[in-house]
């Protein structure tokens, strides 16, 4: 595949557009479609679950929007940046400071690092994302108290309840200001009301940042906060992603901090 346009002339944030993705994976002598032609925009400030069984294609069309995958064909824009387009994807540089600036990913393990503190694992984060140092640790702090943790700042992993890690994990994810939030099975793990506090959580936030987030999910009785879910099976959406309520009932996105 050659190299896509980079646009980085202060792009709006349009959010996280999928068209017409189509991705296979080598299946012996022949491919094995995963993601069959989906189309999916998600607005800013608004969060899309996308629903599905086990092996119907949410972490191959996840790892896509997180430009960790290049799909077979199809156009995928995140904050308004063409990462495929026209049979061509940005090279994998590029994508890897897309995923440092502008995405934010929340992984199922939460992956938190044993030896750093809450702050520190977000301040590392916002280090690793470039900028002036010294605006790291308040930025860090402030997402911090966004999830309600400021008073655990100072502890290791170790010393955190499970929720606590699964919101240093979250916030982690937001440091950067993500243009778009990626969020795989958040609810896995949980019981139902746990589970249906950290999509609120996130669809909170979401909201307060204006990013754009898709969140995997394969159990819709914890899906009551979030604006859309997309239902996916065998590869491809069943149709479009239906609003969980009125229009007039959602805010609109607002930036925090
Ligand atoms: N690296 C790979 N190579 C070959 N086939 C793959 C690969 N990754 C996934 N698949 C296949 O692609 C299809 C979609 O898998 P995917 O992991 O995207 O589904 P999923 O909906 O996320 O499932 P789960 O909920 O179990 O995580 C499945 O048939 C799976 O076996």
């Amino acid at each position: 595949m050659s190299t896509a346009t980079t646009d980085t002339a202060g792009p709006a944030r349009t959010g996280l557009v999928l068209e017409n993705v189509t991705l296979t994976y080598p299946d012996g002598t022949s491919r094995l479609t995963a993601v069959d032609d989906v189309s999916l925009t998600v607005p800013p400030g608004s969060t899309t679950a996308l629903l599905g069984p086990s092996g119907s294609g949410k972490s191959s069309l996840l790892a896509v929007a997180a430009t960790l995958t290049v799909p077979d064909s199809g156009r995928v824009a995140v904050g308004g940046i063409e990462v495929v387009a026209d049979g061509a994807a940005l090279p994998p540089a590029r994508c890897a400071e897309l995923r440092r600036t502008r995405i934010g990913i929340v992984f199922q393990q939460h992956r938190l690092l044993p030896s750093l503190t809450a702050l520190e694992q977000l301040t590392l984060v916002a280090h690793l994302q470039g900028g002036r140092p010294r605006d790291a640790e308040p930025r860090a702090r402030a997402v911090l108290a966004a999830v309600g943790l400021e008073e655990v700042a100072d502890r290791r992993p170790h010393a955190l309840s499970g929720g606590q890690r699964q919101r240093v994990n979250i916030a982690r994810a937001l440091v950067n200001e993500p243009d778009v939030l990626l969020v795989d099975e958040p609810t896995s793990a949980l019981d139902h009301e746990r589970g249906e506090q950290v999509v609120e959580l996130v669809t909170s936030l979401t909201r307060a940042t204006g990013a754009a987030t898709l969140l995997v999910s394969h159990d819709e009785s914890t899906l009551g906060s979030v604006d859309a879910v997309a239902r996916i099976s065998g590869g491809r959406l069943l149709a479009e992603p239906a609003p969980t309520r009125p229009a007039q009932a959602r805010r609109g996105p607002g930036r925090c901090g």
